[in-house]
């Protein structure tokens, strides 16, 4: 059930309100000489160690953080998410991004349905798509193997594969299985931008990933459109399902720009846009 107390109101927001004006007179320098505090403040998870230790805050600070959550029903709503509730009340439906990463044999249900299998197959489909991409065996309209690559998206649909594009950088497997191929964003409707992102690029070993929750919006579509002529020019319009896939959750708009539905990686609602 929703409360209806404002978070602010509650008396565990009014203490830690209250405590940061005391913290505020307390130098980091000495915070990171109370050794207790420190140790207490880093932790590690399978190979994740987080150090939260710089940070204008004491244990006191923690146990008032720990009340605020119990207050605001933190453990209650991380369920109701896990179970799948439509705890998205403005658009009436399930936030399920984790089930992304379950594994295979998790069972986390939106809607009365596991949506667990579903992911797998999604996430088998890319594997092999890129497997095949990288090893070279698939190949573009004119025989030759697709090294760059274009990811054209807005918003969400951008940020995300920009966020893991970042985290591989400094990945030497990454790098060393990048060298030799480029990744070029598309996210805005500049038509410099487009300039810019295709100058040096081979329409022949190029591919072009349109990456679009409801694949209608507008920037997104108008870049999508000018990458499939940049492509369908220069090879020929049966190049396009060849060298342009999708990721969406609206399959039907995907086919119907031309996209091969072979090619088109599915998401659900239930991953936020
Ligand atoms: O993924 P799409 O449906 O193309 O939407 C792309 C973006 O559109 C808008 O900017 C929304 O505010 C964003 O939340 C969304 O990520």
């Amino acid at each position: 059930m929703a409360s209806t107390t404002l978070i602010c109101d509650t008396q565990p927001w009014k203490d830690l309100k209250a405590h940061t004006e005391d913290i505020k007179k307390t130098h980091l320098r000495d915070l990171m000489n109370d050794k207790e505090r420190c140790e207490s403040m880093m932790v590690e998870f399978d190979g994740m160690f987080l150090d939260y230790s710089r940070q204008c805050a004491t244990l006191e600070t923690i146990d008032k953080l720990y009340k605020l959550a119990e207050a605001a029903s933190l453990k209650q709503q991380i369920n109701r998410m896990y179970s799948g509730e439509h705890i998205n009340s403005t658009e009436n439906r399930s936030v399920l991004h984790v089930a992304l990463r379950a594994p295979r044999d998790a069972v986390i249900n939106s809607d009365g349905k596991n949506v667990v299998p579903d992911v797998w197959n999604v996430l088998d489909k890319i594997k092999d798509f890129s497997e095949k991409v990288r090893n070279g065996s698939w190949v573009g309209a004119t025989g030759k193997p697709l090294k760059d690559v274009i990811a054209i998206g807005i918003g969400g649909s951008f940020l995300g594969p920009l966020f893991v594009h970042a985290a591989l950088q400094t990945d030497p497997e990454a790098v060393e299985f990048a060298k030799g191929r480029q990744l070029r964003f598309l996210a805005n409707v500049d038509p410099i931008d487009v300039a810019r992102n295709i100058a040096g690029l081979n329409p022949e070993t190029t591919l072009v990933v349109v990456v679009s929750k409801t694949f209608t919006t507008a920037e997104t579509m108008l870049n999508a459109r000018t990458l499939r002529e940049w492509i369908s020019s220069a090879l020929g319009p049966s190049a396009v399902a060849k060298h342009m896939v999708a990721v969406s959750t609206n399959l039907t708009l995907v086919e119907k720009f031309g996209i091969d539905p072979n090619n088109a990686f599915a998401f659900w609602d239930w991953v936020g846009g």
